[in-house]
Protein backbone atom coordinates (compact mmCIF):
# COMPACT_ATOMS: atom_id res chain seq x y z
CA UNK A 1 0.00 0.00 0.00
CA UNK A 2 2.94 2.35 0.74
CA UNK A 3 4.55 1.49 -2.58
CA UNK A 4 1.46 2.33 -4.31
CA UNK A 5 0.98 5.89 -2.47
CA UNK A 6 4.22 6.68 -3.25
CA UNK A 7 3.63 6.82 -6.57
CA UNK A 8 0.55 8.99 -6.28
CA UNK A 9 2.04 12.17 -6.97
CA UNK A 10 4.59 10.94 -9.75
CA UNK A 11 2.15 11.18 -12.90
CA UNK A 12 1.80 15.19 -12.16
CA UNK A 13 5.41 15.10 -11.85
CA UNK A 14 5.69 12.87 -14.79
CA UNK A 15 3.59 15.10 -16.73
CA UNK A 16 5.05 18.44 -15.86
CA UNK A 17 8.18 16.59 -17.29
CA UNK A 18 6.74 15.69 -20.71
CA UNK A 19 4.96 19.34 -20.76
CA UNK A 20 8.44 20.67 -20.26
CA UNK A 21 10.44 18.65 -22.81
CA UNK A 22 7.61 18.59 -25.85
CA UNK A 23 6.68 22.39 -24.93
CA UNK A 24 3.17 21.14 -24.93
CA UNK A 25 1.10 21.95 -22.46
CA UNK A 26 -1.60 19.55 -22.46
CA UNK A 27 -2.34 16.35 -24.55
CA UNK A 28 -5.85 15.96 -24.99
CA UNK A 29 -5.85 12.38 -26.42
CA UNK A 30 -3.05 9.86 -25.16
CA UNK A 31 -2.16 6.25 -27.01
CA UNK A 32 -0.86 3.41 -25.39
CA UNK A 33 0.59 0.90 -27.75
CA UNK A 34 1.19 -2.60 -26.93
CA UNK A 35 2.79 -5.45 -28.06
CA UNK A 36 2.76 -5.68 -32.11
CA UNK A 37 1.21 -2.10 -32.47
CA UNK A 38 4.42 -0.22 -32.19
CA UNK A 39 4.72 -0.19 -36.24
CA UNK A 40 1.23 1.47 -36.23
CA UNK A 41 2.65 3.98 -34.52
CA UNK A 42 5.01 4.97 -37.50
CA UNK A 43 1.55 5.45 -39.52
CA UNK A 44 0.30 8.18 -37.39
CA UNK A 45 2.45 10.44 -38.01
CA UNK A 46 6.51 11.61 -37.53
CA UNK A 47 6.72 12.68 -33.56
CA UNK A 48 7.33 15.90 -33.44
CA UNK A 49 9.18 14.96 -29.65
CA UNK A 50 10.45 11.34 -28.58
CA UNK A 51 11.45 10.82 -24.86
CA UNK A 52 12.61 7.54 -23.55
CA UNK A 53 10.09 6.18 -20.52
CA UNK A 54 13.77 6.11 -18.45
CA UNK A 55 13.97 9.42 -18.62
CA UNK A 56 10.88 10.32 -17.12
CA UNK A 57 9.87 10.04 -13.17
CA UNK A 58 7.83 7.04 -12.44
CA UNK A 59 8.36 5.13 -15.77
CA UNK A 60 10.50 2.03 -15.56
CA UNK A 61 11.69 0.27 -19.13
CA UNK A 62 9.34 -2.07 -20.45
CA UNK A 63 10.91 -5.24 -21.04
CA UNK A 64 7.56 -7.26 -22.58
CA UNK A 65 8.35 -5.65 -25.90
CA UNK A 66 12.12 -5.94 -25.89
CA UNK A 67 12.31 -2.09 -25.82
CA UNK A 68 13.33 0.83 -23.92
CA UNK A 69 9.86 2.26 -23.97
CA UNK A 70 9.14 5.80 -25.33
CA UNK A 71 6.64 8.55 -25.24
CA UNK A 72 6.32 10.44 -28.35
CA UNK A 73 4.75 13.99 -29.15
CA UNK A 74 3.04 13.88 -32.46
CA UNK A 75 0.53 16.27 -33.76
CA UNK A 76 -2.60 14.41 -35.70
CA UNK A 77 -4.38 17.29 -37.59
CA UNK A 78 -3.89 20.43 -35.47
CA UNK A 79 -4.07 18.34 -32.30
CA UNK A 80 -0.95 17.21 -30.04
CA UNK A 81 -1.17 13.06 -29.04
CA UNK A 82 0.81 11.88 -26.23
CA UNK A 83 2.07 8.18 -27.81
CA UNK A 84 3.56 5.83 -25.32
CA UNK A 85 5.20 3.26 -26.48
CA UNK A 86 5.20 -0.04 -24.19
CA UNK A 87 3.45 -0.63 -20.52
CA UNK A 88 4.43 -2.35 -17.40
CA UNK A 89 2.71 -5.64 -16.42
CA UNK A 90 1.67 -7.26 -13.20
CA UNK A 91 3.91 -10.12 -14.23
CA UNK A 92 7.08 -7.95 -14.33
CA UNK A 93 6.47 -7.89 -10.47
CA UNK A 94 5.03 -4.30 -10.56
CA UNK A 95 2.24 -3.06 -7.99
CA UNK A 96 -0.99 -1.71 -10.61
CA UNK A 97 0.00 1.81 -9.07
CA UNK A 98 3.05 1.04 -11.63
CA UNK A 99 1.05 -0.58 -14.63
CA UNK A 100 -1.38 2.31 -14.54
CA UNK A 101 1.85 4.99 -14.29
CA UNK A 102 1.35 5.45 -18.14
CA UNK A 103 -2.46 6.20 -18.22
CA UNK A 104 -2.18 8.34 -14.49
CA UNK A 105 0.28 10.23 -16.44
CA UNK A 106 -1.69 10.86 -19.49
CA UNK A 107 -4.44 12.69 -17.46
CA UNK A 108 -2.16 14.33 -15.75
CA UNK A 109 -1.04 15.70 -18.96
CA UNK A 110 -4.13 16.39 -20.27
CA UNK A 111 -5.57 13.42 -21.63
CA UNK A 112 -9.48 13.35 -21.62
CA UNK A 113 -9.36 10.39 -24.02
CA UNK A 114 -7.35 6.97 -23.92
CA UNK A 115 -6.86 4.63 -26.78
CA UNK A 116 -5.46 1.37 -25.30
CA UNK A 117 -4.45 -1.38 -27.29
CA UNK A 118 -3.03 -4.88 -26.86
CA UNK A 119 -2.21 -7.93 -28.60
CA UNK A 120 -4.65 -10.93 -27.15
CA UNK A 121 -5.31 -14.31 -27.72
CA UNK A 122 -8.69 -14.97 -29.63
CA UNK A 123 -11.20 -17.30 -27.63
CA UNK A 124 -14.46 -16.36 -29.69
CA UNK A 125 -14.92 -18.75 -32.67
CA UNK A 126 -14.40 -17.04 -35.69
CA UNK A 127 -11.81 -14.60 -34.73
CA UNK A 128 -8.91 -14.67 -37.09
CA UNK A 129 -5.32 -13.89 -36.02
CA UNK A 130 -4.09 -10.34 -37.48
CA UNK A 131 -7.74 -9.08 -36.87
CA UNK A 132 -8.18 -6.15 -34.29
CA UNK A 133 -11.10 -6.21 -32.00
CA UNK A 134 -12.61 -3.30 -30.40
CA UNK A 135 -13.39 -4.04 -26.63
CA UNK A 136 -17.20 -3.77 -25.73
CA UNK A 137 -16.09 -4.82 -22.27
CA UNK A 138 -13.80 -6.23 -19.84
CA UNK A 139 -13.47 -8.84 -17.15
CA UNK A 140 -10.71 -8.03 -14.30
CA UNK A 141 -9.38 -11.84 -13.80
CA UNK A 142 -6.19 -10.10 -12.12
CA UNK A 143 -7.37 -10.21 -8.77
CA UNK A 144 -6.08 -6.66 -8.55
CA UNK A 145 -7.23 -2.75 -8.82
CA UNK A 146 -5.38 0.67 -9.03
CA UNK A 147 -8.12 2.15 -6.78
CA UNK A 148 -7.61 3.16 -3.52
CA UNK A 149 -10.41 3.43 -1.09
CA UNK A 150 -13.51 3.42 -0.63
CA UNK A 151 -13.87 5.29 -4.17
CA UNK A 152 -16.40 2.77 -6.01
CA UNK A 153 -16.01 3.97 -9.52
CA UNK A 154 -18.94 3.24 -12.16
CA UNK A 155 -17.83 1.25 -15.04
CA UNK A 156 -20.93 0.48 -16.99
CA UNK A 157 -19.95 1.73 -20.27
CA UNK A 158 -16.36 2.37 -19.32
CA UNK A 159 -15.16 1.24 -23.32
CA UNK A 160 -16.83 4.57 -24.63
CA UNK A 161 -19.90 3.43 -27.00
CA UNK A 162 -19.10 6.64 -29.30
CA UNK A 163 -15.59 5.70 -29.33
CA UNK A 164 -16.50 2.84 -30.51
CA UNK A 165 -19.15 3.79 -33.43
CA UNK A 166 -16.71 6.29 -34.64
CA UNK A 167 -13.95 3.18 -34.91
CA UNK A 168 -16.51 1.12 -36.93
CA UNK A 169 -17.53 3.73 -39.29
CA UNK A 170 -13.52 4.12 -39.91
CA UNK A 171 -13.54 0.40 -40.10
CA UNK A 172 -17.06 -1.11 -40.84
CA UNK A 173 -15.37 -4.65 -40.90
CA UNK A 174 -14.23 -4.47 -37.26
CA UNK A 175 -16.02 -6.46 -35.17
CA UNK A 176 -15.90 -6.47 -30.80
CA UNK A 177 -15.25 -8.14 -28.20
CA UNK A 178 -14.86 -8.75 -24.51
CA UNK A 179 -11.56 -9.00 -22.97
CA UNK A 180 -10.16 -11.20 -20.02
CA UNK A 181 -7.40 -9.29 -18.50
CA UNK A 182 -5.61 -12.04 -16.18
CA UNK A 183 -2.00 -11.87 -14.53
CA UNK A 184 0.42 -14.19 -16.73
CA UNK A 185 2.71 -14.41 -17.52
CA UNK A 186 1.64 -18.27 -18.42
CA UNK A 187 -0.47 -18.60 -21.72
CA UNK A 188 -3.95 -20.53 -20.32
CA UNK A 189 -4.79 -23.87 -20.10
CA UNK A 190 -7.37 -25.04 -22.80
CA UNK A 191 -9.60 -25.95 -19.58
CA UNK A 192 -9.06 -22.49 -18.43
CA UNK A 193 -9.82 -21.30 -22.30
CA UNK A 194 -12.94 -23.54 -22.33
CA UNK A 195 -13.72 -21.48 -18.55
CA UNK A 196 -13.32 -18.56 -19.92
CA UNK A 197 -15.24 -19.00 -22.85
CA UNK A 198 -18.14 -20.08 -20.96
CA UNK A 199 -17.79 -16.83 -18.75
CA UNK A 200 -18.15 -14.83 -21.88
CA UNK A 201 -14.79 -13.86 -22.72
CA UNK A 202 -13.76 -13.28 -26.33
CA UNK A 203 -10.43 -12.30 -25.93
CA UNK A 204 -7.62 -12.84 -23.22
CA UNK A 205 -4.52 -10.78 -22.21
CA UNK A 206 -2.17 -9.54 -19.95
CA UNK A 207 -2.67 -5.80 -19.75
CA UNK A 208 -5.18 -3.48 -20.55
CA UNK A 209 -7.76 -4.33 -17.58
CA UNK A 210 -6.55 -1.82 -15.08
CA UNK A 211 -5.71 0.81 -17.22
CA UNK A 212 -8.99 1.09 -18.07
CA UNK A 213 -9.77 1.40 -14.21
CA UNK A 214 -7.37 4.11 -13.80
CA UNK A 215 -8.99 5.96 -16.99
CA UNK A 216 -12.21 5.91 -16.03
CA UNK A 217 -11.42 7.04 -12.31
CA UNK A 218 -9.62 9.89 -13.73
CA UNK A 219 -12.87 10.12 -15.86
CA UNK A 220 -11.16 9.80 -19.02
CA UNK A 221 -13.09 8.16 -22.50
CA UNK A 222 -11.59 5.06 -23.22
CA UNK A 223 -11.35 2.99 -26.30
CA UNK A 224 -9.72 -0.33 -26.62
CA UNK A 225 -8.46 -2.20 -29.66
CA UNK A 226 -6.89 -6.16 -28.94
CA UNK A 227 -5.11 -7.32 -32.11
CA UNK A 228 -5.84 -10.95 -32.10
CA UNK A 229 -2.39 -12.93 -32.54
CA UNK A 230 -3.40 -16.34 -31.79
CA UNK A 231 -6.28 -18.29 -31.20
CA UNK A 232 -6.11 -18.90 -27.31
CA UNK A 233 -4.76 -22.77 -26.08
CA UNK A 234 -7.22 -25.27 -26.99
CA UNK A 235 -8.82 -23.83 -29.91
CA UNK A 236 -6.52 -24.87 -32.79
CA UNK A 237 -4.71 -26.90 -29.79
CA UNK A 238 -1.95 -25.47 -31.76
CA UNK A 239 1.34 -24.13 -28.53
CA UNK A 240 1.75 -20.75 -28.26
CA UNK A 241 4.84 -18.78 -28.45
CA UNK A 242 5.44 -14.60 -27.92
CA UNK A 243 7.46 -14.67 -31.44
CA UNK A 244 4.27 -15.17 -33.14
CA UNK A 245 3.06 -11.92 -31.43
CA UNK A 246 5.39 -9.73 -32.92
CA UNK A 247 4.90 -11.25 -36.58
CA UNK A 248 1.60 -10.88 -36.20
CA UNK A 249 1.70 -7.13 -35.31
CA UNK A 250 4.36 -6.71 -38.30
CA UNK A 251 1.77 -7.97 -41.23
CA UNK A 252 -0.94 -6.06 -39.67
CA UNK A 253 0.80 -2.69 -39.14
CA UNK A 254 -0.50 -0.72 -42.15
CA UNK A 255 -4.42 -1.78 -41.25
CA UNK A 256 -3.84 -0.53 -37.84
CA UNK A 257 -1.82 2.59 -38.09
CA UNK A 258 -4.57 3.38 -40.77
CA UNK A 259 -7.34 2.74 -37.79
CA UNK A 260 -5.28 4.73 -35.25
CA UNK A 261 -4.83 7.70 -37.97
CA UNK A 262 -8.82 8.01 -38.55
CA UNK A 263 -9.64 7.59 -34.62
CA UNK A 264 -7.20 10.35 -33.79
CA UNK A 265 -8.09 12.43 -36.83
CA UNK A 266 -11.83 13.00 -35.75
N1 LIG B 1 -3.32 -14.56 -21.29
C1 LIG B 1 -3.05 -14.49 -22.60
N2 LIG B 1 -2.40 -13.43 -23.05
C2 LIG B 1 -2.13 -13.38 -24.34
N3 LIG B 1 -1.48 -12.43 -25.03
C3 LIG B 1 -1.46 -12.87 -26.29
I1 LIG B 1 -0.61 -11.85 -27.77
N4 LIG B 1 -2.04 -14.04 -26.47
C4 LIG B 1 -2.48 -14.40 -25.23
C5 LIG B 1 -3.16 -15.53 -24.76
O1 LIG B 1 -3.50 -16.46 -25.48
N5 LIG B 1 -3.42 -15.52 -23.42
Amino acid sequence: MLAEKAMGGVSELAATAIAERTGVPQHRVAVVLGSGWQEAAAVIGEPSTSIPMSEVPGFGSPTAQGHQGTIHSVTVGDSPVLLLMGRQHLYEGHEPSKVVHNVRTALAAGARTVLLTNAAGGIRDGLSVGEPVLISDHINLTGRTPIEGANFVDLVDAWDPELRSLAREIDPSLTEGVYAGLTGPQYETPAEIRMLRTIGADLVGMSTVLEAIACREGGAKVLGISLVTNLAAGVTGQHLSHAEVLAEGHAAAPRLGKLLRGVLER
